[in-house]
């Protein structure tokens, strides 16, 4: 990481810390001693405590939502950060390393109590558990209630939770791209990425560290979620039935060494990367977070559960998403208290328009929710 700003002083935002919050006894009965918790902070807390934001990060996602004191570009590095929408001159923003993530939370790559790394022993974390370990942190850090908590896909999820677990804690919440469960659909997407890397053969039942990654099956995993993040209209208007440069689909082996279309060429690029930036072992653990997903669970019905809640809700999604439908959207805004609508985000490409679309989730975060 390299620090670019001028400073007399040790730099302060966009940097990653660590803060230890205990043990967590988890809703599926496991246990994690000590739990560390990475995040990074912007902007200044008030006296009061009165102007913190909470951004949740989605599946792969990771602390560094925009830049600070770093040129290292942030996943919504236009919607946080001076005079952006989630004013970093005005609120003092914090994200938070989900629990079984690999961005410096503890996670299945962290050591266990053998002092080896968790791996096949890592237990299973929900979103109420991981809410649990943030609002430790929210402790630490002297927020005893958020101005507002906000996330898309996963994020979203996790924003949701917050409002629902703790209600005094959650004055604004923003769920966007996301509905109040996990659908079975999703689920189904879920688990075909999960054996995707569980069927690797260097998975060792996620006892990998030390050796060969599983990595041919984190990028097929990669590539199943990337389809469902992304239109099949985008994708056709953008590589349509085309080869990719100097490949030719008709030749070759049927079975080995046929050249790609575009989309294969796109996909292979997707899954790539991924393995560069992430754990096989928490891409399982934090898919089976969101496969978790029930806002409901053991609290009732839907709007008896939203009841609960005493935040002012903003309820965002994206038109052309076919993996969290915007109607699971609506049926979460119907369920709320109030009146409260949804934000369509015009976007062609599918769910990753909550991260491309920074322009008009920015407008409508502004018009309506953080004014
Ligand atoms: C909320 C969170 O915390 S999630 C964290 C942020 N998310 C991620 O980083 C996930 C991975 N990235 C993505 O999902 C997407 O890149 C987004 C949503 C961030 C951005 O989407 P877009 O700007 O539309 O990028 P897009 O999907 O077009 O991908 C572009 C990449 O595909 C590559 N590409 C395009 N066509 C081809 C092709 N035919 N063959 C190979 N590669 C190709 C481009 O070269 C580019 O590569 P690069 O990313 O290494 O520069
Ligand atoms: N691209 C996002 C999409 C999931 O919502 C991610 O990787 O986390």
């Amino acid at each position: 990481m390299t620090v670019t700003v001028a400073r007399t002083t040790a730099p302060e935002h966009g940097i990653v810390r660590y803060a230890s919050i205990g043990g967590l006894q988890l809703e599926g009965g496991g246990f994690l001693p000590d739990v560390t918790l990475a995040y990074e902070t912007w902007g200044t807390l008030n006296a009061d405590g009165s102007n913190a934001i909470l951004v949740e990060h989605a599946l792969t996602g990771s602390t560094h939502v925009t830049r600070g004191d770093t040129d290292e570009e942030g996943w919504w590095e236009h919607l946080a950060g001076p005079g952006a929408p989630v004013d970093t001159d005005r609120f003092f923003v914090v994200s938070i390393n989900i629990v079984g993530g690999c961005y410096g939370s503890t996670g299945p790559s962290s050591p266990g109590p053998d002092g080896k790394p968790w791996g096949s022993t890592f237990p299973l974390v929900t979103l109420r558990d991981s809410t649990e370990a943030e609002a430790r942190l929210a402790d630490q850090l002297g927020i005893s209630s958020w101005y507002a908590v906000l996330g898309g896909s996963m994020g979203g999820a996790r924003a949701l939770e917050w409002a629902v677990t703790f209600p005094e804690r959650v004055q604004r919440c923003a769920v966007i791209a996301v509905g109040a469960a996990s659908t079975a659909e999703q689920i189904a997407f879920a688990q075909a990425q999960t054996l995707a890397i569980r069927q690797d053969p260097n998975f060792n039942d996620g006892d990998y560290y030390g050796g060969p990654i599983p990595e041919a099956g984190l990028a097929l995993a990669r590539r199943i979620a990337h389809i469902t993040y992304r239109s099949a209209a985008e994708l056709e208007h953008r590589f349509g039935r085309e080869a990719q440069a100097s490949e030719s689909p008709l030749q070759g082996g049927v079975l080995a060494g046929r050249g790609r279309y575009q989309v294969e060429s796109y996909l292979d690029h997707q899954g790539s990367k991924l393995v560069r930036r992430f754990d096989a072992n928490s891409y399982i653990a934090l898919t089976e977070t969101l496969m978790s997903h029930d806002v409901c669970r053991g609290r009732g019905s839907l709007a008896d559960t939203l009841a609960r809640t005493s935040a002012r809700f903003f309820v965002a999604a994206v038109e052309s998403d076919r993996l969290y439908f915007p109607s699971q959207s609506h049926e979460l805004a119907q369920a709320l208290p109030g009146d409260v609508g949804v934000h369509l985000i015009q976007a062609p490409i599918g769910h990753d328009g909550f991260l491309t679309e920074i322009g008009q989730l920015g407008a409508q975060l502004r018009s309506d929710f953080l004014a």
